[in-house]
């Protein structure tokens, strides 16, 4: 045992409990063997501690499998699993589907500490039971205590990892284009949303195919917001030319329009929109011609019900670029890493 100024005592041990007496309190505030964070020490000083009784043997270092097991409990949250540790090692396994998110400032911060290394999957990233996520270690074969009572701390102060899951979407499906309605041309976009929203749990309460009409189109709308609609898609009539009026159909429903274009390739022409809490997609002709667009990309969010804010879709310029790879290895690429 060693006497010690209170300031240099972080990391070390307490040899005993301190007390603190106020308004009518008395008790014990620190106990034995009680690590000294760096926060303690003004709380140590104002209850008149200038110097503490610390344990000789120092600041107290942790093994490597410890810190590992330790850092995965102060991360874990529902729908996770860990494996290890293993040379160090804990790994970070889903146990369940949905979007994974990440957040990033805080992974920043909580790597910022002495000897700690956690990394993971993308933020934002769709997951399957089974996929691995993260993994945390220390680099050294031992670090001080104090280290991963900071890991700790902020994990307490914020949630660092967490998978949302994606809820059951009512979907009305509004399929626009005086080609397809006087049936020059078969539909293609029923194959390929059934096809995509198959992987979501999606109740498709119908498909409506409209001449490029306003009334028409926005009759077939108010049509599926009778029927309970969560999420109104609509196709064809994206772009510039004088027929494509979705999104004026979109507007003309009374919906907030978050934005209409958006920084990303295929996608460009993308719309996303709310009707109250109705989500409102325009999916552009790419995404009959293309396997993955921009609506690959903002679907796994559409189910997990987060409303997109301006500045969410606007962020998706980094990331936004499709390389239109010969074999698509979606979502295991850039395209919608943001
Ligand atoms: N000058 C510009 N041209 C284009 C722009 C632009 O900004 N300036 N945007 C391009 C982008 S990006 C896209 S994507 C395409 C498609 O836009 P739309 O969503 O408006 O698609 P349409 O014009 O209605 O149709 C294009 C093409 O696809 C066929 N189509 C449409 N719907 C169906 C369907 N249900 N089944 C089968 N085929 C369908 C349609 O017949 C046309 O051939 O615009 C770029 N051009
Ligand atoms: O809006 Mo388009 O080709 O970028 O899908």
């Amino acid at each position: 045992m060693k006497k010690i100024d209170v300031r240099n005592a972080v990391g070390m041990k307490l040899c005993h409990d301190i007390t603190e007496m106020r308004d009518g309190f008395k008790g014990p505030v620190f106990k034995r063997n009680t690590v000294i964070r760096e926060e303690d020490i003004e709380h140590l000083l104002n209850i008149g501690k200038r110097h503490v009784f610390v344990w000789d043997d120092e600041i107290s270092e942790i093994h490597e499998d410890d810190c590992a097991r330790r850092m995965a409990a102060a991360v874990s949250s529902e729908g996770v699993r860990f494996e290890g540790p293993s040379e160090g090692k804990m790994l970070m396994f889903a146990e369940t589907e949905g979007l994974f998110r990440a957040d990033t400032e805080l992974l920043k911060k909580i790597n910022h500490v002495e000897d700690v290394t956690i990394c993971s999957v993308p933020d934002h990233y769709p997951v399957r039971p089974g996929m691995k996520l993260a993994s945390m270690r220390i680099v050294p074969l031992t670090t001080k205590e104090i280290n991963i009572l900071k890991v700790e701390e902020l994990c307490r102060q914020k949630e660092l990892f967490k998978i949302l899951p994606y809820r059951r979407l009512k979907v009305g499906i509004v399929i626009t284009g005086s080609e397809v309605y006087h049936g020059r041309i078969k539909d293609k976009f029923e194959l390929v949303l059934r096809g995509k929203l198959s992987k979501y749990p999606a109740d498709i309460l119908g498909v409506t195919v409209c001449d490029d009409v306003l009334e028409m189109i926005t009759a077939s709308a108010s049509a599926y917001l009778k029927k309970g609609a969560d999420l109104l898609i609509f196709t064809g009539g994206m772009s510039v030319d004088p027929d494509d009026l979705t999104p004026t159909a979109i507007k003309s429903l009374g919906a907030e329009i978050i934005a209409y274009g958006m920084p990303a390739q295929p996608g460009n022409m993308t719309l996303v929109a709310y009707l109250g809490d109705v989500a409102v997609m325009g999916v552009p002709g790419a995404a009959i011609a293309l396997p993955v667009t921009m609506t690959d990309v903002l679907l796994p969010q559409v189910f997990t019900g987060v409303k997109f804010t301006r500045d969410d879709l606007i962020g998706l310029g980094n990331g936004g670029l499709c390389q239109g790879c010969s074999v698509c290895h979606f979502p295991n690429c850039t395209f919608g890493r943001y």
